[in-house]
């Protein structure tokens, strides 16, 4: 790799750094080159350098840059340790939160137990259709809560981790030496999308660190979780920083219009001429000629990857919602119209599928101490209150409700020695729950899970169907071999999976916190927002389109602009859409409704044609 002139600049500079730059201008490339550079010649032993990241993705994609960049000797790459914010975070609160009165022995609250631990507020206070006056008041309820779950109960939830660390932080002058001591520089990637109190934790690590911030103003896409357009002028004031900008640059996808296009996405002006690489398509509005046009497009180009003979091609498909996720990712599993399936991966949101597979664990386990169903109902309550995450519907919290009162019936029932109503909703899920009990174990993992999950998804129990469902979404037993031996070496120790549940619970956690995992291969199908920080050979981006019902207005959810309308075009869905496509390396198609194509996409002036066919 031949470095830029400006790359090279950020080679030669000393003290706080600011790097600017597009999609792909190299920043992250040439931050762990610095990063190399300073291990070599400044760092005492034992002393590392922290690259701290929001995503893992963007984690995977950093250490597979240290890896191929055979110019780094092993010795220094083992020197830059590459985390992300919530690891390094928790890192702290273990070793030092009791300063800041925390329980000396803290837990983490993972995203689905904190929704089961604030579904009661959330039921509370609605979900739907609330006032600014009562948005404010339930978010003010909620976090009350979660600072009682920590400091009473000592369990942490990740949104508190930047709170806590930064009064941590500016409360001591001897842990900020500790930390700058074994991390003399930190590099931020991502800076733009800094919240207030991340960014209270850089200004303390910056009192002794130095700090090499990584920046891309354009693609902030977290203003909802509370980043600033300001934060770049924050660290400029507080810093006084050399800055380099790399904006004319791009590296990811040279020889294509890939990136001018991403420009002109945030401007809403197009050249007339096409874009190499980028194709803007429209697709019939009717399900089976959208999906069809999907899988189709997916074919081309996974051919175009294998005929250019790419080792290792990626394919992204990238949709606006979790919903549309599932939508293309089950369209691609079963095409319509006869259609060869697309083998593929779906990244989904985990909290369903985490708590259903804690389900399928307790299953395994034996009855331990005559509670064992009790147990498993308060899983299935957990499993509705914590399933759509920190956004869940009534409906799914009046089912945890529902089924909450109904073992209430059943447990009065046994006690008077009467029959349970026939219509409760207990009935099937004991029966459903009977039969898994029943089922024998083989101390392989793989079989066991499977057959329990068969009995739940083949039962006549439409709730415990679900639960089936999520979890195969996941394939929990590919998650890490951890998980698999773990359970192995529980059946070997003790005749029986005795502890499944805690076992399974602590590989989601640890799972979060890893980060080895891969960057993605082959077809991957992922929410627009978790693209971020990502590189693909091919990006195609889809989106939903809007549905005619009789006497009512469309329903047109699904779409890169909320329901496609002008009113609701802003800088955040300009910059979202600019980083879907910027991940592409060759190729970038979106694919819109004809009758109602993106409104990101239509220029102001509609007279003249433009360079991507509207
Ligand atoms: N000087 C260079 N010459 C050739 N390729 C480069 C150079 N610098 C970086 N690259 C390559 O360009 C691609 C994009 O670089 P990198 O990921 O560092 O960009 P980035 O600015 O961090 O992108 P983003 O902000 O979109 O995440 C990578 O595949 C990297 O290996």
């Amino acid at each position: 790799m031949k470095l830029t002139d400006k790359q090279k600049e950020i080679l030669g500079q000393g003290g706080h750094l600011l790097v600017t730059g597009g999609p792909g201008s190299g920043k992250t490339t040439i931050s762990i080159l610095k990063a190399a550079q300073i291990a070599e010649k400044d760092l005492r032993p034992g002393q590392k350098i922290l690259f701290l990241s929001f995503a893992r993705a963007t984690v995977s994609r950093v250490v597979e840059t240290i890896e191929y960049e055979q110019n780094i000797p092993s010795e220094q790459k083992l020197r830059i340790e590459v985390e992300t914010y919530h690891s390094f975070f928790w890192r702290i609160l273990k070793a030092h939160g009791y300063l800041t009165g925390l329980p000396r022995r803290l837990s983490i609250l993972s995203p689905s137990a904190e929704a089961i631990a604030l579904s009661g507020i959330r039921l509370q206070h609605g979900t739907r259709g609330l006032s600014d006056e009562q948005k404010k008041a339930k978010s003010a309820a909620e976090n009350i809560e979660r600072e009682r779950l920590a400091r009473v109960e000592g369990r942490v939830c990740f949104d508190l981790y930047a709170t806590l660390v930064g009064d941590l932080l500016h409360g001591s002058e001897r842990i900020r030496k500790l930390i700058a001591t074994m991390h003399p520089v930190v590099i931020l990637d991502e800076f733009q999308d800094t919240n207030d109190a991340q960014w209270r934790v850089v200004q303390a690590l910056g009192k002794c660190s130095t700090l090499l911030a990584l920046a891309d103003p354009e693609q902030r896409i977290y203003d909802w979780l509370g980043a600033s357009p300001e934060r770049l002028d924050h660290f400029r004031d507080s810093f006084k920083p050399s800055e380099v900008d790399l904006s004319s640059d791009n590296h990811r996808s040279a020889g294509t219009d890939i990136a001018l296009f991403g420009n002109h996405i945030l401007t809403g002006k197009f050249q007339t001429t096409p874009y190499a690489g980028v194709k803007v398509e429209q697709y019939n509005p009717n399900i089976n000629q959208a999906f069809s046009r999907l899988v189709t497009t997916a074919y081309q180009a996974r051919n175009r990857l294998v005929s250019a003979g790419r080792k290792d091609w990626s394919l992204a498909i990238l949709v606006p919602t979790k919903e549309m996720t599932r939508m293309a990712s089950d369209a691609l599993r079963a095409p319509p119209a006869g259609l060869t399936a697309v083998p593929h991966a779906a990244v989904i949101e985990m909290d369903a599928a985490i708590l259903s597979a804690e389900i399928i664990a307790l299953l395994l386990e034996p009855d331990n101490d005559g509670r064992h169903f009790e147990q498993f109902i308060a899983l299935a309550t957990n499993y509705y209150q914590g399933k759509g995450g920190d956004d869940p519907t009534i409906a799914a919290l009046d089912e945890a409700a529902k089924i909450a009162k109904a073992y209430e019936e059943y447990v009065a029932c046994r006690v008077t020695g009467k029959a349970l109503r026939k219509n409760s909703i207990l009935v099937a899920m004991r029966a459903v729950y009977d039969a898994a009990r029943k089922q024998a174990l083989t101390g392989v993992p793989d079989q066991d899970w499977q057959a329990v999950r068969r009995i739940l998804e083949g039962g006549a129990c439409k709730r415990l169907q679900e639960i089936a469902d999520q979890v195969r979404n996941i394939r929990v037993l590919d998650r890490g071999v951890e998980l698999r031996q773990e359970l192995s070496q529980d059946w070997r120790d003790n005749g029986s999976y005795l502890n499944a549940l805690t076992i399974t619970r602590q590989a989601f956690v640890r799972e979060h916190f890893s980060t080895n995992a891969k960057p993605e291969t082959g077809v991957v199908v992922m929410n627009m927002h978790k693209a971020k920080g990502k590189q693909f050979d091919e990006v195609i981006i889809f989106e939903g389109w809007p549905i005619r019902r009789k006497g009512q207005p469309p329903f047109n959810s699904h779409r890169i602009v909320r329901y496609n309308t002008r009113e609701n075009v802003n800088d955040q869905a300009r910059q979202n859409l600019r980083v879907s496509v910027t991940r592409g390396k060759r190729h970038t198609t979106i694919l819109t409704p004809r009758g109602d194509p993106c409104v990101l996409l239509q220029s102001a002036s509609r007279a003249r044609p433009f360079g991507i066919g509207l």
